[in-house]
Protein backbone atom coordinates (compact mmCIF):
# COMPACT_ATOMS: atom_id res chain seq x y z
CA UNK A 1 0.00 0.00 0.00
CA UNK A 2 1.45 3.63 -0.98
CA UNK A 3 0.37 6.43 1.00
CA UNK A 4 1.36 10.40 1.38
CA UNK A 5 2.63 11.66 4.27
CA UNK A 6 1.44 15.50 5.18
CA UNK A 7 4.39 16.72 7.82
CA UNK A 8 3.19 19.65 10.07
CA UNK A 9 5.74 22.14 10.48
CA UNK A 10 4.12 25.63 10.43
CA UNK A 11 3.90 26.07 14.59
CA UNK A 12 5.64 29.02 16.75
CA UNK A 13 7.39 26.52 19.13
CA UNK A 14 5.96 29.08 21.98
CA UNK A 15 6.21 26.61 24.47
CA UNK A 16 9.52 25.50 23.82
CA UNK A 17 11.07 29.35 24.98
CA UNK A 18 13.50 28.77 21.95
CA UNK A 19 11.89 32.07 20.32
CA UNK A 20 12.26 30.44 16.91
CA UNK A 21 10.64 27.03 15.52
CA UNK A 22 11.43 24.38 16.83
CA UNK A 23 11.78 22.35 13.82
CA UNK A 24 15.16 24.04 12.98
CA UNK A 25 16.57 23.09 16.59
CA UNK A 26 19.40 20.97 16.33
CA UNK A 27 19.15 17.23 17.41
CA UNK A 28 21.79 14.89 17.55
CA UNK A 29 23.60 16.54 14.42
CA UNK A 30 20.47 17.43 12.25
CA UNK A 31 17.40 19.58 12.93
CA UNK A 32 14.25 18.43 14.14
CA UNK A 33 12.55 18.29 10.55
CA UNK A 34 15.25 16.30 8.99
CA UNK A 35 15.13 13.79 11.78
CA UNK A 36 11.35 13.49 11.12
CA UNK A 37 11.20 13.60 7.30
CA UNK A 38 14.02 11.32 7.33
CA UNK A 39 12.01 8.26 8.50
CA UNK A 40 9.10 8.80 5.53
CA UNK A 41 12.06 9.10 3.34
CA UNK A 42 13.50 5.72 3.90
CA UNK A 43 10.06 4.28 3.61
CA UNK A 44 9.88 2.46 0.37
CA UNK A 45 5.29 2.92 0.70
CA UNK A 46 5.34 6.71 1.06
CA UNK A 47 5.11 8.10 -2.39
CA UNK A 48 4.99 11.85 -1.89
CA UNK A 49 5.51 14.31 1.32
CA UNK A 50 3.71 17.15 1.97
CA UNK A 51 6.08 19.67 4.42
CA UNK A 52 3.20 22.30 5.79
CA UNK A 53 5.36 25.51 6.97
CA UNK A 54 5.15 28.83 7.41
CA UNK A 55 5.81 30.51 3.78
CA UNK A 56 8.82 32.62 5.25
CA UNK A 57 9.96 29.67 6.36
CA UNK A 58 10.15 27.48 3.18
CA UNK A 59 13.96 28.19 2.13
CA UNK A 60 15.17 27.41 5.80
CA UNK A 61 14.32 23.24 4.73
CA UNK A 62 17.49 23.30 3.24
CA UNK A 63 17.90 19.90 2.87
CA UNK A 64 14.71 19.21 1.26
CA UNK A 65 13.96 21.52 -1.55
CA UNK A 66 15.53 19.52 -4.39
CA UNK A 67 13.82 16.51 -3.22
CA UNK A 68 11.70 14.87 -5.98
CA UNK A 69 8.68 13.71 -3.90
CA UNK A 70 8.66 16.90 -1.70
CA UNK A 71 5.54 19.19 -1.81
CA UNK A 72 5.74 22.43 0.12
CA UNK A 73 2.09 23.74 1.09
CA UNK A 74 1.61 26.94 3.51
CA UNK A 75 0.36 26.08 6.91
CA UNK A 76 -2.72 27.82 8.73
CA UNK A 77 -3.62 29.70 12.04
CA UNK A 78 -3.84 26.40 14.33
CA UNK A 79 -3.24 23.01 13.60
CA UNK A 80 -6.07 21.99 12.24
CA UNK A 81 -5.61 24.72 9.55
CA UNK A 82 -2.62 23.42 8.27
CA UNK A 83 -3.78 19.76 8.15
CA UNK A 84 -6.69 20.83 5.78
CA UNK A 85 -4.43 22.61 3.53
CA UNK A 86 -1.96 19.61 3.06
CA UNK A 87 -4.88 17.46 2.53
CA UNK A 88 -5.73 19.72 -0.06
CA UNK A 89 -2.41 18.73 -2.32
CA UNK A 90 -2.47 14.79 -1.58
CA UNK A 91 -2.45 12.41 -3.82
CA UNK A 92 -2.35 9.20 -2.64
CA UNK A 93 -5.77 7.06 -1.74
CA UNK A 94 -4.01 6.42 1.72
CA UNK A 95 -3.07 9.65 4.17
CA UNK A 96 -0.83 9.87 7.14
CA UNK A 97 -0.62 12.65 9.23
CA UNK A 98 2.46 13.26 11.41
CA UNK A 99 3.37 16.45 13.85
CA UNK A 100 6.85 17.20 12.77
CA UNK A 101 7.83 18.34 16.42
CA UNK A 102 7.80 14.35 16.77
CA UNK A 103 11.31 12.91 15.26
CA UNK A 104 11.18 9.88 16.82
CA UNK A 105 8.88 8.03 14.92
CA UNK A 106 10.14 4.89 13.48
CA UNK A 107 9.70 2.77 10.84
CA UNK A 108 8.68 -0.38 12.96
CA UNK A 109 5.18 2.45 13.99
CA UNK A 110 4.71 3.02 10.47
CA UNK A 111 4.81 -0.86 9.23
CA UNK A 112 1.89 -1.29 11.97
CA UNK A 113 -0.13 1.63 10.84
CA UNK A 114 0.27 0.44 7.21
CA UNK A 115 -1.04 -2.55 8.58
CA UNK A 116 -4.01 -1.26 10.48
CA UNK A 117 -4.70 0.84 7.15
CA UNK A 118 -5.40 -2.21 5.18
CA UNK A 119 -8.15 -3.27 7.26
CA UNK A 120 -9.31 -0.68 8.56
CA UNK A 121 -10.32 3.13 7.16
CA UNK A 122 -8.77 4.86 10.25
CA UNK A 123 -6.10 4.24 12.61
CA UNK A 124 -3.87 6.11 15.03
CA UNK A 125 -0.94 5.03 17.29
CA UNK A 126 -1.58 5.34 20.80
CA UNK A 127 0.09 4.30 23.90
CA UNK A 128 -1.87 3.66 27.87
CA UNK A 129 -1.66 6.16 29.85
CA UNK A 130 0.86 5.94 33.23
CA UNK A 131 -0.39 8.11 35.36
CA UNK A 132 -3.35 8.04 37.19
CA UNK A 133 -5.90 11.24 34.87
CA UNK A 134 -8.07 13.14 37.06
CA UNK A 135 -10.24 16.46 35.88
CA UNK A 136 -10.12 19.08 37.85
CA UNK A 137 -12.14 22.26 38.14
CA UNK A 138 -10.86 25.35 40.10
CA UNK A 139 -8.41 23.86 41.65
CA UNK A 140 -10.21 20.94 43.21
CA UNK A 141 -11.04 17.90 42.03
CA UNK A 142 -14.28 16.70 40.43
CA UNK A 143 -13.53 13.28 38.94
CA UNK A 144 -10.83 10.88 38.80
CA UNK A 145 -11.14 8.78 35.63
CA UNK A 146 -10.53 5.28 35.00
CA UNK A 147 -6.92 4.76 34.10
CA UNK A 148 -7.49 1.36 32.30
CA UNK A 149 -9.53 2.70 29.75
CA UNK A 150 -7.24 5.55 28.61
CA UNK A 151 -4.59 5.64 26.12
CA UNK A 152 -2.74 9.06 24.91
CA UNK A 153 -2.93 9.51 21.07
CA UNK A 154 0.01 9.92 18.89
CA UNK A 155 0.98 10.88 16.08
CA UNK A 156 1.28 9.67 12.66
CA UNK A 157 -2.75 9.06 12.26
CA UNK A 158 -3.47 7.14 9.21
CA UNK A 159 -6.58 7.81 6.85
CA UNK A 160 -8.53 6.63 3.91
CA UNK A 161 -7.78 10.05 2.49
CA UNK A 162 -11.08 11.22 0.76
CA UNK A 163 -12.66 10.27 4.46
CA UNK A 164 -10.20 12.40 6.34
CA UNK A 165 -10.21 15.10 3.49
CA UNK A 166 -14.18 15.23 3.83
CA UNK A 167 -14.33 15.74 7.80
CA UNK A 168 -11.46 18.21 7.66
CA UNK A 169 -13.80 19.99 5.05
CA UNK A 170 -16.93 19.61 7.51
CA UNK A 171 -15.18 20.77 10.50
CA UNK A 172 -13.55 23.70 9.39
CA UNK A 173 -16.93 24.93 7.54
CA UNK A 174 -18.77 24.53 10.73
CA UNK A 175 -16.29 26.03 13.10
CA UNK A 176 -15.38 23.08 15.23
CA UNK A 177 -12.08 22.47 16.77
CA UNK A 178 -10.46 19.26 17.70
CA UNK A 179 -6.62 18.94 18.70
CA UNK A 180 -6.01 15.54 16.75
CA UNK A 181 -6.86 14.03 13.81
CA UNK A 182 -8.96 10.98 14.50
CA UNK A 183 -11.07 13.48 16.01
CA UNK A 184 -12.86 14.48 12.97
CA UNK A 185 -13.94 11.05 11.85
CA UNK A 186 -14.95 10.70 15.83
CA UNK A 187 -17.54 13.72 15.60
CA UNK A 188 -19.25 12.01 12.68
CA UNK A 189 -19.63 8.58 14.62
CA UNK A 190 -17.07 7.32 12.04
CA UNK A 191 -15.04 4.06 13.44
CA UNK A 192 -11.06 5.10 14.18
CA UNK A 193 -8.30 1.89 15.33
CA UNK A 194 -5.72 1.81 17.41
CA UNK A 195 -2.24 0.74 16.64
CA UNK A 196 0.41 0.22 19.78
CA UNK A 197 2.28 3.36 19.68
CA UNK A 198 5.34 4.18 20.91
CA UNK A 199 6.49 5.76 24.46
CA UNK A 200 9.62 7.10 23.02
CA UNK A 201 7.60 8.72 20.17
CA UNK A 202 7.22 12.60 22.00
CA UNK A 203 5.89 15.96 20.88
CA UNK A 204 8.95 18.07 21.54
CA UNK A 205 6.39 20.31 23.48
CA UNK A 206 8.15 22.55 26.33
CA UNK A 207 11.65 22.76 27.11
CA UNK A 208 11.96 19.90 29.10
CA UNK A 209 11.46 18.04 26.55
CA UNK A 210 14.49 19.63 23.99
CA UNK A 211 16.79 17.50 26.75
N1 LIG B 1 -0.70 26.39 12.94
C1 LIG B 1 0.01 25.29 13.17
C2 LIG B 1 0.29 24.86 14.50
C3 LIG B 1 1.05 23.71 14.68
N2 LIG B 1 1.53 23.03 13.60
C4 LIG B 1 2.37 21.85 13.79
O1 LIG B 1 1.67 20.89 14.54
C5 LIG B 1 2.55 20.15 15.36
C6 LIG B 1 2.07 20.10 16.81
O2 LIG B 1 1.86 21.43 17.28
P1 LIG B 1 2.55 22.09 18.55
O3 LIG B 1 3.37 21.13 19.30
O4 LIG B 1 1.48 22.83 19.25
O5 LIG B 1 3.59 23.07 17.82
P2 LIG B 1 3.75 24.63 17.90
O6 LIG B 1 2.50 25.32 17.47
O7 LIG B 1 4.98 24.87 17.12
O8 LIG B 1 4.04 24.88 19.45
P3 LIG B 1 3.42 25.98 20.44
O9 LIG B 1 1.96 25.64 20.57
O10 LIG B 1 4.19 25.77 21.69
O11 LIG B 1 3.66 27.32 19.81
C7 LIG B 1 3.93 20.80 15.23
O12 LIG B 1 4.72 19.94 14.44
C8 LIG B 1 3.64 22.12 14.58
O13 LIG B 1 4.67 22.60 13.72
C9 LIG B 1 1.23 23.46 12.31
O14 LIG B 1 1.67 22.84 11.34
N3 LIG B 1 0.46 24.58 12.13
C1 LIG C 1 -2.03 15.50 17.50
C2 LIG C 1 -1.39 15.36 18.85
O1 LIG C 1 0.01 15.25 18.71
C3 LIG C 1 -1.89 14.08 19.48
O2 LIG C 1 -1.36 13.91 20.75
C4 LIG C 1 -1.68 16.54 19.76
O3 LIG C 1 -3.05 16.60 20.10
C5 LIG C 1 -1.21 17.87 19.20
O4 LIG C 1 -1.38 18.89 20.15
P1 LIG C 1 -0.72 20.35 19.97
O5 LIG C 1 -1.16 21.17 21.13
O6 LIG C 1 -1.20 20.84 18.65
O7 LIG C 1 0.75 20.14 20.00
Amino acid sequence: MMYSAIILCAGSGKRTGLGYNKMFYQLQGETVYEKTVNVFLHDKRCEEIIIVCKKEEQSHFKKLLNKKCMKFVEGGKERQDSVYEGLKHVTSDYVMIHDGARPFVKKDLLDRLVVGMEEHKAVLAMVPCKDTIKRVKDGKVVETLIRSELMQAQTPQAFDTVLIRNAYKEAIENNIQATDDASMLELQGKDVYVVEGDYDNIKITTKEDLK
